[in-house]
């Protein structure tokens, strides 16, 4: 029996912790993770980035959804927990869902500490703390033009930096006479002063914000000295607290933050903590780095591994501020028992401090020149003695060179968010035969977070490669951890070698895991039927749970029955016969689908195969990747708007494509007139009736990655669709990447690339030739299942267990 691990709070700290409990113990917990974001778990770290315009929110998620599934996850997101009832070990929902635990983590990290004081609930006052307030600040800098952060600390810098990338005139107010006081002493953070003044920030130093002016909106701030300024814009980033209120209301022991023990233990058997939210040896940690050493010791504890306690961190930080080198650790300021050693070169604007006591390094502080970073931190975290030596690296090599990488100890740590050392890194690199930087950060997580280190583990990569190192290579994404090789190898491999089955294909291509995996299994067969069209004997056992079964995993470990409607269109004889097998099995629940299907949910899937004889109808494929439904609206046979007979194209569109395996779902959508009822703009495929012939949009997504359709041509006739949707998908078939859905695809190959291909009538034909060579195989799935006693025996029968990952 699996044990029940809830996890409330979907983010950094926490996730790394359920990534380390899945490598040590991956089936030992049936895990729910309530996340009060409505998203994923994404690296907030980058939220910097975001607003500084380096990048998107794509692509600071760690975990996508697909992770969550995979790993039989079950994700709460948007959900919120309020309340830990400890006696009867359950979590209760701002939705009113109640889950059981036998182990449960509170991982509820922060929130930003604003001022209280008047006018700080003002419209345009915020912190900068998720993806959230970040959107908030980018939409403002649209309309508004003057912006005041509150805090001189890491967080303020960073968004006043990105602020003034966002063309507001920044200033930043701050308590102190010095920026970054708690990380900085008085001549770094001048110089660091200099240079943000000189990249357009101005600076109110010593100055106390008392109030925020303006009516519904801020105007401006109120300070103790009855100065003012002016903002459309205010940012507080003067600190964190950590997010401890349902577990005070729980009754768990909670000081600045969730006491835990050296076990991440709170006061409460089987309740533990970790992140920011907890509180360790009186410390509260603000950085991933600690965290990530906490998440590692409570993995081992709920594992039951013996394994070292969590005993403090030492930290160090660095500001992600373009122009701004610096880098600070441990202890800054002198007392008796301590001597500096110190370089300052005002001229370059360079600057050494290293803090010692009793000949060992305690606290480091440099500008300008943080080459000697991570050697003088392992002098610090070692405790070496440091008598005789020189500090200061003087050779002129920089950091990163064959030669200085050559000299770096295995001990010295290259990724200090994920604690990655050296030798970790070129030991991963020998034994796994790592050769892309993707490979080594998914192997050691190195450079997983802020990923400052990534330059250094390139240059070890190339070191340890040494001739075999191959720069353009090493960027490549490989399918899973089970191989080094990509998609675009495997492909050309299965080709090449004339590979046949999932099995062969691991053999032939040295899989370092015989078995792959839930990612490369599914892929693999994928990719096989792709390329080997009729001729390949599907691998039924290597799709995910949900096309092995051919039906839906519910949460409840029941499952859905969808049968096929084409183009949403029914008839009373076979709504009577839903409604008698709904009654007759005491379906719980019965509900029009988003495709325009009927769905009933709740069924066991001992009952499946009975069922769908009963019911004498196709799988409508609800669950597959593959054609979905063609949602139409009623069109020219019935609306006085319709200009073209959608619901007979839709139909026509079901009917070929049905069945066909694709990389990922796929949905289409048929209007008759540009009103577009059945919303084909946002569909994987969309039609739309215009008079004389059709428009043809593709790459629109209406789930997660909301993204309209982009018009691909227009076309007169029925024939001319047909022709023009199968060159598309088979060209989509042939090109993405196993779970790519098509608007990622497009946007990664170009549209224009893709019209330039779909343009050429040689190539359409070929492709369709392809297209209609690989229908030729398929037949339906569910009478299959009825027809065959060993397909039953195997995976319809009580007993069976649906194992595989699924994803949406
Ligand atoms: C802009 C920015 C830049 C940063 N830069 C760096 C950096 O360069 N280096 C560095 O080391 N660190 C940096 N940090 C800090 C780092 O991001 C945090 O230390 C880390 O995210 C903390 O992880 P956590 O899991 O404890 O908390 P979070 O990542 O905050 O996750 C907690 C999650 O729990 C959710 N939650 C809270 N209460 C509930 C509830 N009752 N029910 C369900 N869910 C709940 C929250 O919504 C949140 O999603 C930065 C932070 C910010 C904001
Ligand atoms: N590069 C990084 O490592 C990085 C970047 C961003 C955030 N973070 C983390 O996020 C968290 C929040 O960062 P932060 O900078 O808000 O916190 P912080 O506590 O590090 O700094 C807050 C700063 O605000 C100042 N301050 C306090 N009250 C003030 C007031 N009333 N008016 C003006 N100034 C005032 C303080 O003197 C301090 O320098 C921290 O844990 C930090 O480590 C890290
Ligand atoms: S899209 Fe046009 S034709 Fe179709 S139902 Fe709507 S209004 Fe009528
Ligand atoms: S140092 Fe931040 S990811 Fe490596």
């Amino acid at each position: 029996m699996m044990k029940k691990l809830v996890m409330i709070g979907n983010g950094m700290a926490g996730v790394r912790t359920i990534e380390e409990i899945l490598k040590q113990a991956p089936e030992q917990f049936d895990i729910t993770i309530f996340g009060q974001e409505p998203h994923p778990n994404y690296n907030r770290i980058k939220l910097s980035n975001i607003l500084q315009g380096d990048t998107n929110f794509d692509e600071i998620i760690i975990n996508p959804l697909d992770w969550y599934k995979e790993n039989n996850i079950q994700l709460f997101s948007g959900e919120a927990v309020v309340k830990i009832d400890v006696d009867r070990k359950r979590v209760i929902s701002d939705q009113g869902r109640e889950v059981e635990y036998d182990e449960l983590i509170i991982a509820t990290g922060s929130n930003s500490f604003i001022l209280p004081i008047p006018g700080a609930d003002k419209i345009g006052v915020t912190g900068f703390r998720d993806i959230q307030d970040c959107e908030m600040m980018i939409k403002s800098a649209e309309e508004y033009k003057k912006a005041v952060v509150i805090g001189g600390g890491l967080l303020g810098l960073e968004a006043a930096r990105g602020l003034l990338n966002l063309g507001m005139s920044v200033d930043v107010v701050h308590l102190m006479p010095h920026l970054m006081e708690r990380q900085l002493d008085p001549i770094a953070s001048s110089l660091l002063r200099s240079e943000l003044e000189a990249q357009g920030m101005n600076f109110l130093m010593e100055k106390e914000t008392v109030e925020i002016l303006g009516d519904e909106r801020v105007t401006g701030l109120r300070f103790k000295d009855g100065s003012e300024a002016e903002a459309d814009l205010v940012v507080m980033s003067i600190g964190i607290k950590s997010n401890t209120t349902v577990a005070k209301n729980s009754g768990i022991y909670v000081n600045r933050g969730i006491v835990v023990n050296d076990f991440m233990e709170t006061s409460v058997p089987h309740v533990y903590a970790v992140g920011e939210c907890a509180e360790h040896r009186e410390i509260v940690y603000g950085l991933v780095a600690p965290l990530y050493e906490q998440g590692k010791v409570l993995a081992n504890r709920i594992c039951g591994m013996d394994g070292e306690p969590y005993e403090g961190s030492v930290t160090g930080t660095q500001l992600k501020v373009a122009g701004v080198d610096l880098y600070s650790a441990g202890e800054i300021f002198e007392d008796e028992s301590t001597k500096s050693i110190m370089i300052y070169n005002e001229y370059e604007g360079i600057y050494k401090r290293v803090l010692t006591r009793n000949n060992m390094i305690v606290g480091i502080v440099l500008y300008g020149d943080t080459k000697d970073s991570t050697r003088l931190f392992r002098m610090l975290t070692k405790k070496e003695d440091i008598s005789g030596g020189s500090i200061f690296q003087t050779e002129c090599t920089g950091s990163g060179t064959s030669d200085s990488i050559a000299a770096m100890p295995d001990d010295e740590l290259v990724c200090g968010c994920n604690g990655v050392t050296k030798g970790a890194i070129v030991e991963a690199i020998q034994t796994q035969g790592l050769t892309t930087l993707d490979q080594v950060s998914h192997c050691t997580n190195a450079g997983r977070s802020c990923g400052r280190c990534k330059p250094m583990v390139s240059s070890i990569l190339a070191h340890t490669l040494g001739d075999q190192f191959d720069a353009t290579a090493a960027q490549k994404v490989s399918i899973c951890g089970c191989t080094t090789i990509s998609r675009e190898e495997l492909v050309a491999e299965i080709k090449e070698k004339g590979l046949t089955s999932v099995k062969e294909v691991m053999n032939v291509l040295e899989w370092n895991n015989e078995e792959g995996c839930t990612k490369c299994r599914p892929a693999i067969n994928y990719y096989l039927g792709m390329i080997l069209m009729d001729e390949y004997k599907d691998d039924r056992d290597s799709r995910l749970v949900n096309e092995k079964i051919h039906a839906n995993i519910q949460k409840d470990g029941t499952y859905s029955v969808v049968p096929r409607m084409y183009g949403g269109v029914t008839t009373a004889a076979d709504l009577k016969k839903i409604a008698e097998v709904a009654e007759r099995y005491h379906v719980p629940l019965v509900k029009l689908t988003g495709g325009q299907g009927i769905g009933l949910f709740g069924v066991k899937k001992e009952d499946l195969p009975s069922m769908w004889e009963d019911l004498d109808m196709p799988s409508g494929y609800a669950y597959g990747k593959t054609l979905r439904t063609v949602k139409t609206c009623v069109g020219a046979q019935f609306c006085r708007y319709g200009t073209q007979d959608s619901m007979a194209l839709g139909i026509e569109l079901e009917k070929k494509f049905e069945r066909l395996d694709t990389p990922h779902k796929v949905k289409m959508g048929v209007s008759a007139c540009p009103r577009n009822c059945s919303e084909a703009g946002i569909k994987d495929i969309g039609f739309v009736g215009i008079d004389g012939g059709w428009e043809i949009y593709v790459a629109g997504n209406g789930g997660v990655d909301l993204r309209p359709g982009d018009l691909l041509c227009t076309v007169k006739t029925q024939v001319e669709v047909m022709e023009m949707t199968g060159a598309y998908l088979q060209y989509y078939r042939e090109t993405a990447n196993y779970l790519e859905r098509t608007s990622k695809w497009v946007e990664r190959m170009g549209l224009d690339h893709v019209k330039e291909v779909l343009a050429d009538e040689e190539t359409r034909k070929a492709l369709n030739e392809r297209m209609d060579q690989t229908l030729k195989k398929y037949i339906e799935p569910w009478n299959e299942a009825i027809q065959s006693e060993e397909i039953q025996d195997k995976y319809y029968t009580k007993h069976t267990v649906a194992v595989g990952s699924e994803s949406k």
